[in-house]
């Protein structure tokens, strides 16, 4: 917290480990010190602020809490980039134009194979070159392609992506929009090289594993050249997807900073959770820490496996009401369609689910029944976690035509959602399938106890 208020950390913890809470305090500390100046705490989901706002009840007016999105088109606004609402192209948006660019470009190189790969696979490589800031060819030519493997392109063919990238600009300049969500951090970049004022002191980045190098640099270059800048994450807990490493993002430090005490996992989710990682799927990283010590007490997780969907719900929907009376619990879902069917079979039973989203406002620490994305649970933590629809089939169903990734990286993206969710807890976590168990769940039964749903 108290670490000098000037260069750059980074710190690296495994899940529970203090990040977000080391996070507010430092901002906090730094937001007091006589005449520092304005402080930011960034995050990527909105969720996560909300929370933060909410925990935070320390209020400072030099201190702001924003995710990244909020901060980008406040600055470029700040500074006449943006003059009106709909110049940033949303993700739909963005398909379209990409879509058309590609039929543009294949009319007019009807032999090239390049351009017979599907639309997302430009919008991956796309998102690539947008995220690294990698807007002239040759650095796109000379980048080295991490991420998604199978978006891997021969060098030699790159320059016809480049074609639609340049494509893709046009045609969205052509309407007036100048920016879509994944390179808006790059015209920050480049908007505070030739800006002389820092309105940060001091920048503090939670959940960092989720910012592309652009974003990071970005903040980086936010900061204030006296002031520090400071990044927490969890490589176990990235989830957005793109795997992009905080390394690429030019933060110079020369030690990294290490949190290994889990305070918020018992010991048995810690023991379950370190199983999840021993799947063939999970992807290693050498910045991934593990728990190295535990504090809290816990039961042992629990699977229960059910003949079929109705009897899953009725019993989900009976428990967490139950335990939601003196804890606060959450039911983790992977899709909207669930959050809302669940919603409405608990409010059958006379309760009021609240579901979290960016406008959930306040504290999740209450004793009710929340429902949540993996997304949007990210960085939360509740007594009690339910994870159901554990299923080959609801969890882990790779369609080869829908997905743009190779099956094992697909798998290692769902394996972190189960990771992330498993880790939220507190005290209780009970997990359920009917049909068949996806692959992605720890083999190692005694980690967890299994029951039959019809002995419950
Ligand atoms: N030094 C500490 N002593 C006791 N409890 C702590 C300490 N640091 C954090 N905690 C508690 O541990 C829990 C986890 O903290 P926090 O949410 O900050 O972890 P995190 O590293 O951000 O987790 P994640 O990455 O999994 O979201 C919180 O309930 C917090 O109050």
């Amino acid at each position: 917290m108290a670490l000098p208020a000037k260069g750059h950390i980074v710190v690296l913890g495994t899940a529970g480990s203090g990040k977000t809470t080391i996070a507010l305090l430092r901002a906090y500390h730094l937001a007091n010190i006589p005449d520092a100046g304005k402080v930011l705490l960034v995050t990527f989901n909105r969720a996560l602020v909300k929370y933060m706002e909410a925990i935070k009840n320390f209020q400072s007016k030099n201190l702001v809490v924003e995710n990244y999105h909020k901060y980008a088109r406040g600055y470029l606004k700040s500074r006449g980039k943006i003059l009106h609402g709909n110049i940033i192209v949303s993700s739909m948006e963005k398909e379209k134009y990409i879509e058309k660019a590609l039929q543009d470009l294949s009319l007019k190189y009807p032999l090239e194979s390049t351009y017979k790969r599907s639309k997302d696979f430009f919008l991956e490589e796309i998102s690539f070159i947008e995220k690294f800031g990698l807007v002239n060819f040759e650095e796109y030519k000379k980048a080295e392609r991490i991420g998604r493997a199978a978006s891997n392109i021969k060098r030699e063919n790159r320059k016809w992506v480049f074609y639609l990238f340049e494509r893709y600009i046009e045609l969205r300049e052509n309407d007036g929009k100048k920016y879509d969500w994944d390179d808006m951090a790059y015209y920050v970049f480049n908007e505070l090289k030739i800006d002389v004022n820092r309105r940060y002191s001091h920048i503090i980045v939670d959940e960092g594993q989720d910012f592309s190098p652009m974003m990071i640099k970005s903040l980086v270059e936010s900061v204030d050249k006296n002031g520090s800048f400071t990044f927490f994450g969890d490589v176990a807990q990235q989830i957005y997807g793109s795997r992009l490493s905080w390394r690429d993002s030019g933060i110079d430090v020369s030690k990294v900073w290490k949190f290994d005490i889990n305070y918020r996992n018992p010991e048995s989710i810690i023991k379950f959770a370190k199983a999840i990682t021993q799947n063939k799927y999970w992807k290693k990283d050498k910045d991934m820490i593990e728990a190295t010590t535990q504090i809290a007490k816990g039961p042992k997780p629990v699977l229960i496996e059910f003949l079929n969907e109705q009897e899953e719900i009725m019993w989900i929907v009976k428990q967490a009401i139950e335990v939601g009376k003196t804890a606060s619990t959450v039911i983790i879902c992977k899709k909207r369609y669930e959050i809302d069917m669940l919603l409405y079979k608990l409010k059958e039973k006379g309760c009021i689910g609240i579901e979290i989203d960016k406008n959930t406002p306040g504290f999740a620490d209450e004793k009710k029944v929340y429902l949540s994305t993996y997304y949007a649970a990210k960085g939360l933590e509740f007594d009690n976690v339910f994870i159901p629809f554990l299923s080959k089939k609801r969890f882990s169903s790779f369609d080869n035509i829908l997905q743009t990734e190779s099956e094992n990286e697909f798998y290692a993206d769902r394996i972190k959602l189960l990771y992330v969710a498993a880790t939220r807890s507190k005290y209780g976590l009970y997990m359920s399938y009917s049909g068949e168990l996806t692959q992605l769940f720890p083999k190692k039964s005694n980690t967890y106890d299994f029951y039959k749903g019809v002995d419950l």
